[in-house]
């Protein structure tokens, strides 16, 4: 069982792993948010982060992307320790806000980021095009990003965070807000991104998403009470649902008896 307690568990080899977080610790607004997690995530697989509502997902996915000040700890990102300058294209990052202009259309919101992430190298505007059909947008090039729902915002986000071709994806809640059959369709999106080698790490408060991932990270309270693969955690607490197992071990910080 690894409920993360441990001084130091086992994870996916370092060498292999898209991302490794070594004894990390937080402070926010002077209170200790991460407390000294460890934990990996491997390259080209789908991991889900998962945990009640303050636990600690976005600051961790800040970390990772190099913009939160940390107390200790090392994190290593694509082999590169996190924030550096080479990590910029490598990496896409979705936030829970959308991230995108609101006063431009979808259209024009992607082409200005496809020129920015292709640089001179690429093909800016068959890019953008790709990337709005990949998200179900391509029907709304013409609108300004101010008028959209906010589901189809994050979307715009996402997009723009396709571009380039990352290596790996740090999407925080992107399926919020959106329907089933959207959920589904993004889902479905991520799968063909690992497909291609991608690596990605996805926050979501939705349980039943978790059955979407190949690996899961359950934190609460900052720290890792379960990591593992989906069929791992059933098994483990012995809960009929994803849902179950959730609730069992953010209220006990255990698995299950064993
Ligand atoms: N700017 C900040 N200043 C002080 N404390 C903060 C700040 N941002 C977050 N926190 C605190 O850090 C803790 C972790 O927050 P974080 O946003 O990482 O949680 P989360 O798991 O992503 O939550 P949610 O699912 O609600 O988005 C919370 O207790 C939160 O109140």
């Amino acid at each position: 069982m690894n409920t993360g307690r441990s001084a130091r568990p086992e994870f996916a080899d370092d060498a292999t792993a898209a991302v490794t977080v070594r004894s990390l610790r937080v402070e926010r607004g002077g209170a200790l948010v991460l407390p000294g997690i460890s934990l990996s995530v491997p390259a080209g697989k789908i991991t889900g982060l998962l945990g009640p509502s303050g636990s600690g997902k976005t600051t961790l996915m800040r970390a990772i992307m190099g913009i939160q000040l940390v107390a200790s700890g090392t994190v290593t990102v694509l082999g590169e320790p996190a924030g550096d300058p080479g990590l910029r294209r490598r990496i896409g990052y979705v936030t829970q806000a959308p991230s995108v202009y609101s006063d431009l259309t979808v259209r024009e919101n992607a082409d200005y980021f496809a020129r920015i992430a292709l640089g001179r190298g690429g093909a800016p505007r068959q890019a953008a095009d790709d990337v709005l059909e990949r998200v179900g947008l391509a029907d709304r090039g013409k609108q300004l990003v101010g008028t959209l729902s906010g589901g189809q915002r994050s979307r715009v986000s996402l997009a723009c965070a396709l571009l380039g071709s990352p290596d790996l994806l740090v999407l925080d809640e992107p399926t919020v807000g959106l329907d089933p059959v959207l959920r589904a369709s993004l889902w479905e999106l991520f799968r063909q991104l690992a497909g291609s080698g991608c690596s990605l790490l996805i926050s979501s408060h939705v349980m039943d998403e978790a059955t979407h991932c190949d690996q899961l990270l359950l934190l609460r309270a900052g720290e890792l009470v379960f990591h593992g693969p989906p069929n791992a955690l059933l098994e483990r607490t012995g809960a009929a649902s994803a849902d179950e197992a959730f609730l069992q071990i953010a209220s006990t910080g255990r698995e299950g008896d064993e």
